[in-house]
Order: C-alpha cells, then structure tokens, then sequence
C-alpha cells in the first residue's frame, strides 16, 4: 500500500481581523490552541500583523550580525546559559546564537548594539526592538487564550506580569553536504511559550507523542509556537512541551529567531488548585524556575524532565 501521509502541525490563523476577546472568531481561535497544544505542544501560526518590512529586515539584521568578526561576537557572553553569545561548540559545529533580555525594550537592545559596533547602529537596534514587540503580542495572545480555555482568568495578570522575553536569534551554517547533519540537538524549552520565525532553510523538526518527528514547513508568513516546560509544569500537565531538534542538509545558511516568555527569578511556579484533582495529580511541588535551572545545568547528560522530576517531583 501507499506511505502514510506525513503528520503536519495544525495551522491557526491569528490574522482576522476581529480576532478581540469575546468574539466568536476568538473563541474558535482559542479551542484550536488549546487542542494543538494538548496534542502536539506546538503549531503554525499565521500572524500578518508583523509588517513586511520587520519580516524581512530581521534576516538582514541577523547576516549582518552574525558576520561580524568571532572577537566581536564573543564579547557577549553572559553568565546565564543561552543568554549571551553561543557557538563554537565541538559536537554542534553549524550553531551559532546570541540572547538578547527583553528585546522588546528599546535600551536593552541599545546596549548590546552599542557594544557590537561601537558606532552605534540604529536600524539593527530598531529591526530587532520591533519584532519581539511585534512577536511579544502574539506570545500574550497564545496565553491569553490558554488560560481562559481552562476558566483560570482570575490568575491573568498574575501570569502574564511573572515573565521575562528573552529573543535569541540562531544562524545554523549549511553543512555543505546533502547528508544530513545536527544543528541543534533534541530538547524542551524551559519556557512558558517560545514563539520561531525562521528564513526559507527549512531544518525545524518537531517530535509527536509517539515518537514520530515532523518536519516543520511554515509558510513565509508564519511563525512557530509551542508550551514550554514551565507551562507544562504550570498547566499540571495538561499541555504537551514536545522535543524539537534542527537537522542541516545542503549549502544555504538558516537564520531563525525565537521569542521565549520564562518565568522571572523569584516568582514561584506553581500549578493552580483548579488543575489539580484525582485524574490529574500533582506533578510537581513549586518551584522557582530560576533556582531550578542551576540545579540542572549542574546535572550534566539530565534533560529537563528528568531533572525536574528529581528536583521536585511529588
Ligand atoms: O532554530 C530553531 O528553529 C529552533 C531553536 C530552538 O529550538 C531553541 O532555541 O530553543
Ligand atoms: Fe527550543
């Protein structure tokens, strides 16, 4: 017989145009969240409120830095892991990122600027600024949603003010061979919600609850979201976090860049009582996210689960 059909992420549309809390475009929105992200943790998102222009010029402002020279690069490196310039690393040789704290505020992203070239450039700083701004509102949208989907609109604000946008942006350099090669190895985000956008080289891979990896394919104008493992931990469960990986084939370079909500240091992550009952135990006691990941980054070879699970797991 025939091979199967490939699994495809479900595709949402954040485009319409009345698409405001309360409408009924939002309320078929938001059960489509809910399900995708009970399913497969992630999905493709239409969201055209991104002008053109931020679209296009944050490739441009991602070639331009990371051609950059290595020294100059390299003075951002930070203490946080995956905050600060990443790369040069023997076992993912394509990989190369750097972290910018909450690039949706203008200084933050100044500051980094100004010490890549020490002349300034403004319309990096100002391409940059604009596409977590942008990307920002679609994080709060995705969360929004998620939170009334399970009738939790009391802890709104309290959620959506304990987190911090970190952006990355990634180049993974083509391996110059049509064997495929590792660009990114296979984890969960230790996020709320982590929002892609990548260039036309495709190489996203998305792993389903059975195991099967789907190769993600997003159309220009889309971007890729998925439930971290804060928000799995959060949500008591009830929302997938899958694997993803990025897998390089051919000679072109791929440029994405991804808007990650975490939980701020000191704010307690912690299943609220409405998502707790005999079907769905208590996973996790609570725990500050900030405190945790020293804990795991001290546990070489864990993965996220697994150290979770021992940090403090019920
Ligand atoms: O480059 C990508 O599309 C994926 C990056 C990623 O998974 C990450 O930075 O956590
Ligand atoms: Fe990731």
């Amino acid at each position: 017989m025939g091979s199967e059909t490939p699994v495809r992420l479900p595709v949402i549309d954040f485009s319409k145009p009345d698409l405001k809390p309360g409408s009924a475009d939002w309320d078929l929105v938001r059960a489509e969240v809910r399900q995708a992200l009970e399913e497969f943790g992630c999905f493709e998102a239409k969201f055209e409120t991104v002008p053109v222009e931020i679209r296009k010029g944050i490739f441009s402002a991602l070639e331009e830095l990371f051609n950059l020279p290595l020294e100059t690069k390299l003075r951002n490196l930070s203490k946080k892991p995956f905050h600060g310039y990443v790369g040069q690393h023997p076992r993912m040789p394509l990989y190369e990122s750097l972290g910018i704290d909450d690039a949706n505020i203008i200084e933050n992203v100044n500051s980094l600027t100004n010490n890549l070239w020490p002349h300034g450039n403004q319309s990096f700083s100002k391409t940059i600024q604009s596409f977590a701004e942008k990307v920002s509102e679609l994080d709060e949208t995705i969360r929004r949603m998620v939170l009334e989907s399970f009738g939790l609109e009391k802890y709104m604000d309290e959620h959506m003010n304990s987190t911090n946008y970190l952006l990355r942006v990634m180049k993974y350099k083509g391996p110059q061979t049509s064997e495929t090669k590792l660009g990114l190895k296979a984890h969960t985000d230790m996020t709320i919600v982590t929002i892609l956008f990548q260039n036309q080289v495709e190489g996203l891979e998305v792993q389903t609850k059975d195991g099967q990896w789907i190769n993600v394919k997003p159309s220009p104008d889309s971007f890729i979201a998925m439930s971290g493992y804060s928000l799995y931990a959060w949500t008591n469960g009830r929302l997938y976090s899958a694997y993803h990986r990025v897998m390089m084939t051919g000679n072109a370079a791929r440029y994405s860049a991804g808007l990650f909500s975490i939980p701020k240091g000191g704010y307690i992550i912690k299943a609220p009582e409405e998502l707790v009952d005999e079907e769905h135990p208590l996973l996790f006691k609570p725990f500050d996210q900030i405190e945790f990941l020293g804990f795991y980054n001290a546990e070489a070879g864990q993965t996220v689960q697994s150290a979770l699970k021992t940090y403090c797991g019920v």
